[in-house]
């Protein structure tokens, strides 16, 4: 397998060359990488790969002028079903380390902070401030990092990015909704910002923004950033984010924050990424996203899903109502066991409810005589009362309750359960 990867590959495309450094034109979209269709559950290990295209290979170029890859390195980039991604050039063990990318070369707040738009941008969400700064270096003629941005796709297959005739293909789903509470809501940020930052600052920002830009850069930091670095809310990090996801790994332990040399002479903080089993070399080295995304995040967030039932989730969202007379007693019970007035329940295929999914729902439909466990005398002990069956009369209408949610939300499918089963691949 080795072998034959190495004989497929032109073996010089990503020695590192001299250092000289050719400017890049803009090399346009990655639109062959990236097709606009409806979610499809994609084979997860996918040996066969092809040389990527010439974006790519000048972004090597550049990782290696910075010091961050060598001949040595024990990946590279390549073409697989899942978009780019890095392919093991020998043998690799479980945990070893892929590649260590230092701080100057990632992107985060800080980053923007210290740069020409820092001042203005202080204060905005880290996400805005970044999506600013991604959009603004993609539309310089002269940016830094060109050649990162060269190699970000347009687009990934994830609902936010999908037609209003594609949509229509999942009336009726939670992930429609979400969609476009999530559209909705980057909309809302960009107005705000188009009034706040843009228009005050022309001379910062001297090409038009759009909507469209912001929600490239909105889809771009939900499939690439990390954030579980120490103290860090979301970091690009260049190459690493070439990483694609297997759902056979059952780990998300592969990232580390460390001192080391970043260069000849320097020394700085490095993002070490370490392959979380062991690769055969010219295999895909790959991890795990995140274990507890259900389809829907993994959809809204990366544009893929898994055929795992684990990850087939309901979120049923459940509400104290301000109307109700004992609003406030309710809430404060709610949110002395960490709920709100509003709470959000992931329902999975197969798996027990959610400890305080029963509790909560009791509680909001608690009334009549049962109010007096309400009463601050049982302010300590009501969470466990509420854990078993209160009365007939609670229970019955916490019933009726979730029966009126699926009824609402099996209304909004433009197919019926018969006809669904009727599908032949159903069957
Ligand atoms: C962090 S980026 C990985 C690099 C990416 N493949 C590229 O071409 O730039 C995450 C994106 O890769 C793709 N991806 C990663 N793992 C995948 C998988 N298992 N199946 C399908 N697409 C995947 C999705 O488009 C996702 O939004």
């Amino acid at each position: 397998m080795a072998a034959l990867f190495t004989l497929s590959f032109s073996s010089s495309t990503f020695l590192c060359p001299g250092r000289t450094r050719k400017r890049l034109s803009f090399l346009g979209t990655r639109t062959t990488l990236h097709f606009k269709r409806p979610l499809s559950v994609n084979s997860l290990l996918s040996p066969e790969y092809d040389p990527p295209p010439p974006a790519v290979q000048i972004f090597w170029q550049w990782m290696c002028e910075e010091g961050v890859v060598s001949t040595k390195s024990p990946v590279r980039p390549g073409v697989f079903r899942e978009g780019l991604g890095l392919v093991a050039l020998r043998d690799m063990a479980q945990n070893e380390v892929v590649l260590q990318v230092p701080r100057r070369l990632w992107i985060n707040p800080d980053t923007v902070s210290a740069s020409d738009i820092g001042n203005v941008c202080d204060g905005l969400k880290p996400w805005v401030s970044v999506a600013l700064f991604l959009i603004r270096e993609k539309l310089r003629d002269d940016s830094p990092w060109r050649y990162y941005i060269d190699i970000l796709p347009e687009y990934t297959n994830s609902t936010i990015y999908w037609s209003e005739e594609e949509l229509s293909e999942i009336r009726g789903t939670q992930l429609l909704s979400t969609t476009l509470d999530v559209k909705e809501y980057v909309q809302n940020e960009f107005q705000k910002v188009e009034e706040e930052i843009i228009f005050p600052h022309k001379q910062l920002f001297p090409s038009p923004i759009t909507l469209d830009d912001f929600l490239w850069a909105f889809g771009i930091i939900r499939s690439r950033a990390f954030s579980r670095l120490s103290g860090q809310s979301l970091v690009l990090i260049p190459l690493v984010d070439l990483i694609n996801h297997s759902s056979s790994i059952t780990t998300e332990d592969h990232a580390r924050e460390i001192e080391g040399a970043a260069g000849l002479f320097s020394w700085d903080l490095l993002f070490s990424l370490q392959t979380p089993v062991s690769v055969k070399a010219g295999e895909q080295v790959l991890i795990q996203y995140a274990l507890s995304k259900s389809n829907t995040q993994l959809a809204l967030d990366y544009g893929f899903i898994e055929s795992r039932s684990e990850r087939n989730a309901y979120t049923l969202p459940l509400k104290i109502s301000e109307s109700d007379p004992f609003f406030g007693d309710k809430l404060d019970i709610a949110e002395s066991n960490g709920l709100g007035d509003t709470a959000y329940f992931d329902i999975f295929l197969g798996r027990p409810l959610p400890p305080t999914l029963l509790p909560y729902l009791r509680l909001v439909a608690l009334g009549g005589t049962d109010t007096f466990l309400l009463e601050s005398l049982f302010r300590n002990s009501v969470w466990g009362h509420l854990e078993f069956p209160v009365s007939r009369a609670n229970e019955e209408l916490m019933c009726q309750v979730v029966r009126n949610a699926c009824k609402s939300a099996l209304s909004g499918y433009h197919t019926t359960i018969e006809e669904v089963l009727n599908v032949p691949y159903m069957q």
